[in-house]
Formats: structure tokens, C-alpha cells, sequence
């Protein structure tokens, strides 16, 4: 009571000494902290900015408050994109200091330095700091999140699912649901169609289905739940796009403004879907031989991951033969993960099927050599697609592999520098818990490594072109122990599925089809998927 009287006359006499009204001078005091916050804004990120000037490293103007990163904050383009600019802006370095608001990150941007911090000393760049409170989320407890010793203990465990033999293994369930995707052609009776749409339902149906065993339908009805919830892992929110930016928010804040990285929605239904489907076939005695089976066979020890070549050649680039086997694989790890393959895997390969597809439609001589291959490799084997003969399609590779350099379906890789590192050759000093930002898409379509970046070129990975490049020129898959643990998955159904579509039809552009390519706003993942869709039109033959 009395420290109101006394700011009460303090007022008084405030509004008296200034010749103003009560409500003036609160316009005045409110209009002094107003300006006073901004200063200190002002100040404090004009401090942050100055930090790479300190630390030897090269760098370009940020702009107050978004940093290097406005364009993707704005909404202006997307983070791969704007991350592609930076890359070209910066081309007379090897790598640059950049901020993503008020915080350093680091761009590495030549071939020999990615070699360094994702292979040759992965020990400084192990993380990928976008981890999340471990209970907080339960689908986020997956390996693209996850850091550190339990990051290294689950890949370990996961590593052997995805070995040459056990791909063997999905070669079967790829090829049916490749022939339905032939059905499908069929039926377009020389109309355009969608392929990126039509690509997703096939890779939705090879990751449920062939992996998990669930039947997910959605070569057989594009509206089936599956592929919708798919479909709304990857829409825009606003809440993970806040969550990227500020990692470190309170839980508090979290909980009030529901900021979750995924709707909750999806995160129940998937979570339902494969509680239930993981239940039965525990109890179920009929083996599937699919990722699930492997899977459960881990969580109940089972299976023993050695010997396995991928785990030994894993635990020497990691130069850890001792890692702890802390992370025991319970039901809910078991269900982060096969969420996080579902995702990881229907998106990225069917974008990258889509593109396969428009490039030959786009070019007819690439897509005749393709196709005379694989009637070539066909009558050596009878007629029939084996997973033996799949080998001898070199050309294929080499048509999937341009098409994955010319659109990664992944933008940009990120690391976080976990122990300080000085740049070799140099005096710049990376501080622990920096940011790294690898432009997957900058570096594959820069002149150095590449003859004819803007073509589809598949003679750009002929043999002689492949070994006169750096290692780390091409990484659609990343590089090194934190790469892709679904690579020769993913190649596998794109590779069939483009296989059993150009062995029964021609491809040719649709007018519909929007040239040159847009790709949709994201935000946070770094995806680079087509806006609109890829419109073709196909004749059987
Ligand atoms: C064309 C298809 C695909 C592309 C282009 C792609 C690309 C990538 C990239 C760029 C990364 C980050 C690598 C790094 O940071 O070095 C990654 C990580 C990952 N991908 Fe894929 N991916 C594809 C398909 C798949 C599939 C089919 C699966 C699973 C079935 C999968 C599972 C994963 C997982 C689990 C990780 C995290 C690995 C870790 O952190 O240890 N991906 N992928």
C-alpha cells in the first residue's frame, strides 16, 4: 500500500515537473522502454554480427534480426534455396561464417573440406543438434534427430537392417507393387498424369508395405489414410518452422503455444498404426522376412548385429570399437523408427522417381539408351527382371544418379561441430556448438566438379568422370557414418520402378507440366519437391 502512494506521487510530481498529463506521461514512458528494447535489440545482434569478423572467417552482410537467412524467413523462398544463394554468393570461398538470426553457422562449400567434416573427422561433427527432450515427442526419438552415444548405440543396432542381403529380400515385394504402378499407366490411356503423385503412392505402398507389412492401398485408392496423414507429415506449420529457429525454448512456452514439431494427429495415428501392427506380428508365427521383422528381431535380441560388414566398416570410420550398448530397442524406439523410415522414405524417393521419370520424358535419346539396356539385360535372363541382372543395368545407375544430382530431393545436410575446430590451413577456429550447412544442391550443380551442371547429362557419371572428382562432389545421401541409412533401399525401388515403367511405355512431357521447375516453400527439412507436380503422358509399347 505504501510503495503504491509513493510511485503515485512520484507520478504527480513526475507529470507536474513536465507540464504533462498522467495519460502523456505513460504514452512517454511506454514509448522510452519501446525504444529502449529495440536499442538493446540493435545492440545485442549488432554484437552477434560481429562475430565472424573476429574469428578469421570470410563472410557476407546479415540483415537485422533474420541474419543470412531472411529470404527463407519471409516466406520469399525456400531454406534450400536460400541456402543454394548463399552458396553462389560466396564462391570465391571454401567456406563462410553466416547467421541464422542472431546465431553463427558455418557454410563449408569445397569438396575437401566436406571430406573433413563428414568423414575424416567425424568425431567433431558426430551431431546433427537438432535433438529434441527425449520424452517430449515420442516420434522424434529417431536417428535423424537424435545425437550423441545414443545416437551411435541405435545406429549400430539399425545399421544391418539395410545390408546388400537383407535388400535382397525387398526385391520381391518392390517388384509387385511395380507392376500395379504399370497397371496404373495403363489406364492414363495417353492423358496426363501426375508422376510425382503417382510416384508417392507407389513409395507409399513399398515402405508400408514391403517393409512393414501394413496395407496401405495407395496404388489402389489415392485417398487411402495412410498416404494422407504421409502426406501431412511434410505440409508447412508454423510451429516447426518456431521450433527450428529457437531450439532452446522453454518447455513452458512450448506446452502454452502447442509449438510440437508434428501435428498431433498424425503423430497419433502413426504412433496407433504401428503399435498395433508391431503387437500382432509378435504374436503372429507367420515370418515376413521385412524391415519390421528384422526390427522386432533386435528388440528381442534375437538377431545379433555381428558379424555384419556394414556394422565393422561403420565402427572403424567412427573409430569406436567399444560402443555402449545403452540404447536397448524398446516398443516406442521401435515405433520412432519405423516412422522415421516411412517418412524419410516415401518422400525423398518419390520425388527422386518423379524427377527420373520427367528427365527421360524430357530427354527421348537418354530414355531410349535406358530402355534398349534393360531389353538388352531382359533377354539375357529370359525375359524375366532378376535382382541378379539389376547390376548389369550400369546405365540405369547412371541415369539415377544424375537425376539425383540435378534434383537431391534433400537440399543441404547440416552437422553440428561438437568440440572446437580449427579449419586446417587455415586460422579459423569453428566453436564448439556451431552450426555446419553442406549445400547438397550448391555443390552438385557447380562448374568445378561438374562439365554441364544445367543438362541432364548422365555421362557425368561414366567411370572416367567419376574418378577425376572429389569424393564429397556428390552426396544426395550425404557422406560418411551419419549418411543415409536407406540409400540402397531407396535406389532399389526407384531402380525397379523405373525399370517396369520404361519397359512398357514411352514418356513424353505434358503441356500442363510448368518448365522450369519450382519447388514448394519448406521451411525446416531443406526438401526440394516439386511445386505442382511433374505432368507426363505415357503410350504402352
Ligand atoms: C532418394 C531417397 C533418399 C534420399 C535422397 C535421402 C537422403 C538423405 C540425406 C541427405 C540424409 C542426411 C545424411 C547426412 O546427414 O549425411 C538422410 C538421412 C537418413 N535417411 Fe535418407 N534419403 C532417402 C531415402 C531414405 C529411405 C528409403 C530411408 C529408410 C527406409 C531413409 C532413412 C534415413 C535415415 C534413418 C536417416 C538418418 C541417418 C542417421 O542420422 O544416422 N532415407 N537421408
Amino acid at each position: 500500500m505504501e510503495a503504491h502512494s509513493y510511485i503515485n506521487s512520484k507520478y504527480h510530481f513526475l507529470s507536474h515537473f513536465f507540464h504533462v498529463s498522467k495519460m502523456g506521461l505513460t504514452v512517454v514512458l511506454l514509448l522510452l522502454i519501446i525504444v529502449g528494447s529495440i536499442l538493446q535489440s540493435y545492440w545485442f545482434f549488432k554484437k552477434s554480427y560481429r562475430f565472424f569478423d573476429e574469428n578469421h572467417f570470410p563472410t557476407l552482410k546479415p540483415t537485422f534480426v533474420f541474419g543470412n537467412l531472411g529470404d527463407a524467413i519471409t516466406f520469399k523462398k525456400s531454406l534450400a534455396l536460400t541456402i543454394y544463394d548463399l552458396y553462389n554468393k560466396l564462391e570465391a570461398h571454401k567456406f563462410a561464417g553466416l547467421y541464422m538470426l542472431h546465431r553463427p553457422f558455418v557454410m563449408i562449400r569445397d569438396a575437401e573440406l566436406i571430406k573433413n567434416i563428414l568423414i575424416k573427422d567425424f568425431v567433431y561433427f558426430r551431431d546433427r543438434g537438432i535433438a529434441c527432450k527425449e520424452d517430449a515427442e515420442p516420434l522424434n526419438n529417431n536417428l535423424l534427430r537424435i545425437d550423441g552415444d545414443r545416437w551411435k548405440s541405435l545406429r549400430v543396432k539399425l545399421t544391418p537392417i539395410f545390408s546388400p542381403n537383407k535388400m535382397k529380400l525387398m526385391f520381391v515385394p518392390i517388384q509387385e507393387n511395380s507392376k500395379k504402378l504399370v497397371q496404373i499407366l495403363n489406364s492414363t490411356k495417353g492423358e496426363s498424369f501426375d508422376m510425382k503423385e503417382l510416384s508417392e503412392r507407389f513409395t507409399t505402398d513399398v515402405i508400408g508395405n514391403c517393409a512393414f507389412g501394413i496395407e496401405t492401398r495407395a496404388l489402389e485408392n489415392p485417398d487411402s489414410i495412410v498416404r494422407e496423414m504421409g502426406k501431412r507429415i511434410f505440409e508447412f506449420r508454423y510451429q516447426t518452422l518456431i521450433r527450428h529457429l529457437f531450439p532452446h525454448l522453454p518447455s513452458i512456452l512450448v506446452k502454452i503455444f502447442k509449438l510440437t514439431y508434428l501435428n498431433k494427429i498424425v503423430e497419433s495415428f502413426f504412433i496407433k498404426m504401428l503399435r498395433e501392427t508391431i503387437e500382432q506380428r509378435e504374436k503372429s508365427s507367420v515370418s515376413r522376412k521385412d524391415l519390421l521383422e528384422l526390427l522386432i528381431a533386435l528388440k528381442n535380441e534375437t538377431s545379433d548385429i555381428y558379424p555384419n560388414k556394414d556394422v565393422e566398416q561403420f565402427l572403424s570410420q567412427i573409430n569406436d570399437n567399444n560402443v555402449k550398448n545403452e540404447t536397448g530397442l524398446t516398443m516406442d524406439l521401435i515405433i520412432a523408427q519405423c516412422y522415421l523410415f516411412f517418412a524419410a522414405g516415401f518422400e525423398t524417393s518419390s520425388s527422386s522417381l518423379g524427377y527420373v521419370m520427367l528427365e527421360l520424358a524430357l530427354n527421348k535419346n537418354v530414355q531410349n539408351t535406358a530402355r534398349n539396356e534393360i531389353i538388352k539385360v531382359l533377354s539375357e535372363n529370359g525375359g524375366e527382371i532378376t535382382y541378379d541382372s539389376l547390376k548389369d543395368m550400369t546405365y540405369a545407375d547412371m541415369v539415377i544418379a544424375e537425376t539425383l544430382r540435378k534434383h537431391p530431393p534433400a537440399g543441404f545436410l547440416l552437422r553440428k561441430c561438437t568440440k572446437s575446430y580449427q579449419i586446417p590451413d587455415t586460422e579459423a577456429i569453428i566453436p564448439q556448438n556451431t552450426l555446419i550447412f553442406i549445400s547438397i544442391y550448391g555443390v552438385h550443380m557447380d562448374r568445378k566438379y561438374y562439365e554441364k551442371p544445367e543438362q541432364f547429362y548422365p555421362e557425368h557419371f561414366e567411370e572416367e568422370a567419376r574418378n577425376k572428382r572429389p569424393k564429397c562432389a556428390f552426396i544426395p545421401f550425404g557422406d560418411g557414418p551419419r549418411n543415409c541409412i536407406g540409400e540402397r533401399f531407396a535406389k532399389l525401388e526407384i531402380k525397379i520402378g523405373m525399370i517396369h515403367m520404361l519397359m512398357n511405355h514411352s514418356f513424353d512431357v505434358s503441356p500442363q507440366m510448368k518448365l522450369p521447375l519450382e519447388y514448394n516453400y519448406d521451411s525446416t527439412l531443406g526438401l526440394m519437391s516439386v511445386k505442382g507436380g511433374i505432368w507426363l503422358r505415357c503410350q504402352k509399347i
